[in-house]
């Protein structure tokens, strides 16, 4: 007969468990430093001097060799579309295929095993839609089952966890593939006085993508490595935040704001998502988890730690990520994750999250929409 402890750990095995994560940026970098010089010359904006101060004190950084070709894309809300769209549509699933062509190589397992592809981007739209696109690209069997989400805004990558985690775990012998690809070639605009929010997403928004593995009972005799179980992923929609963050896809490509409140909003709600999160495990002592938190912007990670009390080291990771990557959307919270089980290993730390077996994900975005995962790191000799 099963002890109740046999019962827990056949629960356990059952949960959806990440299995390999990557990362990737297009070749083009620029230090934060050279951005803003770069910035108000290519958009022949450089007799705005006060709003290039500006720019130089919220910047810490892209290159499109397309401006020079395309100049309707360094004048303000001139109609650009077809151009942005155009580029999109090509490259957005070619960057999600290098990372998702890394993830499977970590992984070590066959292509032809992958059954479930969930693929998220908000850098352009199109039919057939850009996972069809992928799933060629790597060479998928026309069987796998694939989603698309677009236009969730910087919650994707944490979305497409929670989905997988249903996947995972209601289909036997799934293994689904994550592919989060963003470039901002959509909502690249120059400065302007009556829209500073484009100075703001100028100087934090950048390009990445990610791709993960993500199933359930783990294979350990074919090398399969557990990194990290999805124990819970709830959404979480804050009432009255609809006007806070808001990106409207325009002749001019996407026409975003970004509230001065976002940060606020986002701190003054962070704590009863613990809670609701934590509760059902018995946990409430938020010092002994790690933490994996959207780096949306610097008065983001600081309204999160402020709130919950925590030390300066436990968002390191999510500032590392901001600071090297900047705001990559969807991305940027896997590219934490991936930075956190790298740190971990290098360290000697005893689990993928830096020595805690609990943690927490967190993605955030327009509606106000928060995505909340608690997770449960594997040890780190677990690791590839
Ligand atoms: C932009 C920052 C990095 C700048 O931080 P700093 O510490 O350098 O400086 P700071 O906060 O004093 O701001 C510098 C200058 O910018 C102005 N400023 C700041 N935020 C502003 C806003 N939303 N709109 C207009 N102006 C703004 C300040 O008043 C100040 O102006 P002055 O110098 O004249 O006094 C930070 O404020 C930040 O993280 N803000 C949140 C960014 C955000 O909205 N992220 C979510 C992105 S969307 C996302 O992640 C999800 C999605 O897209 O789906």
């Amino acid at each position: 007969m099963a002890t109740e402890n046999n019962l827990e750990a056949c629960a356990v095995e059952k949960l959806a468990t990440i299995l390999a994560i990557d990362t990737i940026n297009p070749p083009n970098c620029f230090y934060q430093i050279d951005y803003p010089d770069f910035y108000f010359r290519v958009t022949k904006s450089e007799h705005m001097t006060q709003l290039k101060d500006k720019f130089r004190r919220i910047c810490k950084y892209h290159s499109f060799a397309m401006l020079k070709e395309n100049p309707c894309l360094t004048i303000y809300k001139a109609p650009s579309f077809d151009v942005r769209q155009d580029n999109l549509v090509k490259e957005v699933p070619k960057l999600g295929m290098e990372a998702a062509l890394k993830a499977i190589k970590e992984w070590g397992q066959p292509i032809s095993k992958i059954t479930h592809l969930i693929f998220c981007t908000s850098s352009g739209i199109d039919m057939p839609s850009a996972d069809h696109k992928l799933a060629k690209l790597i060479g998928l069997k026309p069987s796998v089952q694939r989603f698309m989400i677009y236009n969730h805004g910087c919650f994707t990558g944490a979305t497409a966890l929670r989905l997988s985690k249903d996947l995972a775990e209601n289909n036997i012998g799934a293994r689904v593939l994550i592919v989060c690809s963003e470039n901002m070639v959509m909502s690249f605009q120059p400065p302007s006085e009556t829209h500073i929010d484009i100075l703001i997403g100028s100087a934090i928004f950048f390009d990445g993508a990610t791709a993960l593995i993500v199933g359930a009972n783990p294979i350990v005799s074919i090398n399969e490595c557990p990194l990290f179980q999805i124990v819970s992923a709830v959404q979480t929609t804050i009432l009255e935040s609809d006007d806070l963050l808001i990106g409207k896809i325009r002749e001019m490509g996407m026409e975003y704001y970004l509230s001065r409140n976002l940060p606020k909003y986002v701190s003054n709600n962070i704590k009863q998502c613990m809670v609701e999160a934590f509760t059902p495990f018995g946990i409430n002592k938020w010092e002994n988890l790690f933490y994996v938190v959207h780096p949306g912007g610097v008065a983001i990670l600081n309204g999160v730690e402020e709130k919950l009390g925590l030390n300066k080291e436990k968002l390191r990771a999510c500032r590392h990520v901001l600071s090297e990557y900047g705001n990559m959307r969807g991305p940027s919270v896997i590219f934490v994750l991936d930075e956190m089980r790298k740190m971990s290993v290098l360290e000697g730390k005893a689990t993928m999250g830096e020595g805690f077996e609990w943690g927490v994900l967190f993605g955030f975005g327009p509606g106000l929409t928060v995505e909340t995962l608690v997770l449960r790191s594997f040890v780190t000799n677990s690791a590839p």
